[in-house]
C-alpha cells in the first residue's frame, strides 16, 4: 500500500492542536510529510513545550491517519517546539506617530558635546539626500535649534486639521523644527522642566501637524533623566544615536546615555556612536591633526560597547560660526566638513535600514507599571 500525501494532509486538516482554533495545517504546526509504501513521517513544530499537548497531538496525528487515511498505516510522529519571544510587558513605548517612518532621538550623556550641532546638521543633510526630515529639539535646559535653523523669532502657528487645532512647524532649510525654544525666554527656560516641560514636549509630538516625515530627529537634552523617558514614553523610538568627544569625561557619560537605551525595560535600539571633536586642523596646516580631546576615544568606545560607530566630524571654527549664525555648515556643499556630515548621514540611514530588517518594528506599548522607571534608576550604571 502507497500513501498519498495528500490524503494525509487532508486528514490533518481534521485536527487542531489544543489550545489554537486552526487545524495544524493552516496554523503553520504541519512541517513535512514522508511517506514509504505504508510508513509515514510527519514533523510538527509546536509553540508549547507542555508534554501533554505534544502527547495529543501525537495521538491525534495517528488517529486522523488511521481513519482518514489507511488504518495499517505505520506513523511516526516528530515534534519540535519553537516558543514564541516573550514580549517584555515592562518595556517603556509610546504611540506611534502616524505619518512618521522613523525616530531617531540623539543623546549624548555629557553636556557641551555639540549634540545640537551633529543633530541639526544631520537633518539638513538627510533633507538634502531627498528624505522628509523633522527635528524636534527636546532639550529644555538649552534648547538651540531656533538658532541654528536661524528662526528664532518665529512661533508656530495653529493650523486646523481633521477638525482639531494643530501646532504648526517652523520650516528652514527643508527641516520642520519645534523646540521648546519657540515657547520659553531663554531666561526662563527653568519653569520648563519636570513635568510642566513633559507636557509641552508631548503637545510638540501630538498636537502638532508633522505631516509624513521618513526621520524625526529628536535632540534629547543632556544626560539620562526623566525627559528622556517621558519622550521614550511619549513615541516609539526608531532607535537611538549617541554623540560624544574622545574625552574621558565624555565617554564615560556616553557609556551611560547607551546603558540607558539598552535596559530591558526601555529596549531602544543603539544605532551608533558618532565622535565629535574628533580632531583639530588649522586651516593653513590642512594636513595636521591635532586630537585636542583625545584621539578616536569615541570609536574604541563603540567597539567596547558592540555598538556601530557612524563616523567622525572635525573641530572646525566654522562649524561654530554657522550654528551661531543659523545656518548649518553641511549646507556648504563639497567641503570636508559636509563630507564627515555626509558619511555619518549614510551610516545612521544604513543602521535605520538594517535595525528595521533585523528588529519587529516599533510597537505602541501600553505602560501598565512603573517598573521601567524604578530600574533605570537602581540599574548601576
Ligand atoms: N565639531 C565642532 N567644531 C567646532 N565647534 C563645535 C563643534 N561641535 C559643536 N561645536 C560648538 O560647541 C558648542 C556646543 O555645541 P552644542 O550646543 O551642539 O552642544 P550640545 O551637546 O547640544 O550642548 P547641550 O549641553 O546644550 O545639549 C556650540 O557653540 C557649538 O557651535
Amino acid at each position: 500500500m502507497k500513501l498519498n500525501k495528500d490524503d494525509i494532509k487532508k486528514a490533518l486538516e481534521t485536527i487542531s492542536i489544543a489550545g489554537e482554533g486552526q487545524n495544524i495545517v493552516d496554523s503553520g504546526a504541519l512541517q513535512n510529510i514522508v511517506t514509504f509504501g505504508d510508513e509515514v513521517i510527519v514533523d510538527l513544530k509546536l509553540s508549547t513545550p507542555a508534554l501533554h499537548i505534544k502527547k495529543r497531538a501525537e495521538v491525534d496525528v495517528m488517529k486522523a491517519i488511521h481513519e482518514h487515511v489507511y488504518k495499517k498505516a505505520k506513523v511516526e510522529v516528530k515534534i519540535s517546539v519553537e516558543a514564541p519571544q516573550k514580549k517584555n510587558v515592562n518595556e517603556i513605548k509610546g504611540k506611534p506617530i502616524p505619518g512618521i517612518q522613523n525616530i531617531i532621538a540623539v543623546a549624548s550623556g555629557k553636556g557641551g558635546v555639540g549634540k545640537s550641532t551633529v543633530t541639526a546638521n544631520l537633518a539638513v543633510t538627510l533633507s538634502n539626500l531627498g528624505f522628509k526630515v523633522g527635528l524636534l529639539d527636546a532639550d529644555i535646559y538649552g534648547p538651540s535649534g531656533p538658532i541654528m535653523f536661524d528662526v528664532a523669532n518665529e512661533k508656530p502657528l495653529s493650523v486646523t486639521k481633521d477638525g482639531k487645532s494643530k501646532m504648526k512647524p517652523i520650516e528652514s532649510y527643508g527641516v520642520k523644527l519645534l523646540s521648546i525654544g519657540f515657547f520659553t525666554k531663554p531666561d526662563q527656560a527653568v519653569i520648563w522642566r519636570g513635568p510642566m516641560a513633559a507636557k509641552a514636549l508631548n503637545q510638540m509630538i501630538f498636537d502638532a501637524d508633522w505631516g509624513e516625515l521618513d526621520f524625526l530627529l529628536v535632540d534629547l537634552p543632556p544626560g539620562t533623566g526623566d525627559i528622556h523617558l517621558s519622550i521614550m514614553q511619549s513615541m516609539p523610538i526608531t532607535g537611538a544615536l549617541i554623540v560624544s568627544t574622545p574625552q574621558n569625561v565624555a565617554l564615560a557619560d556616553a557609556k551611560k546615555a547607551v546603558s540607558m537605551f539598552q535596559q530591558e525595560s526601555i529596549n531602544v535600539p543603539v544605532l551608533g556612536i558618532c565622535e565629535n571633536m574628533a580632531y583639530f586642523t588649522p586651516a593653513e596646516l590642512p594636513d595636521n591633526k591635532y586630537y585636542i580631546f583625545g584621539e578616536k576615544g569615541a570609536k574604541y568606545l563603540a567597539e567596547d560597547l558592540g555598538v556601530p560607530f557612524l563616523g567622525e566630524i572635525p573641530l572646525v571654527q566654522s562649524l561654530r560660526e554657522s550654528g551661531d549664525i543659523g545656518r548649518p555648515a553641511a549646507l556648504q556643499k563639497g567641503t570636508a566638513l559636509s563630507e564627515s556630515f555626509a558619511e555619518l548621514t549614510r551610516n545612521t540611514v544604513q543602521e535605520v535600514v538594517n535595525r528595521n530588517k533585523n528588529l519587529p518594528p516599533t510597537e505602541a506599548i501600553k505602560i501598565t507599571t512603573m517598573a521601567g522607571c524604578s530600574a533605570v534608576k537602581n540599574k548601576k550604571i
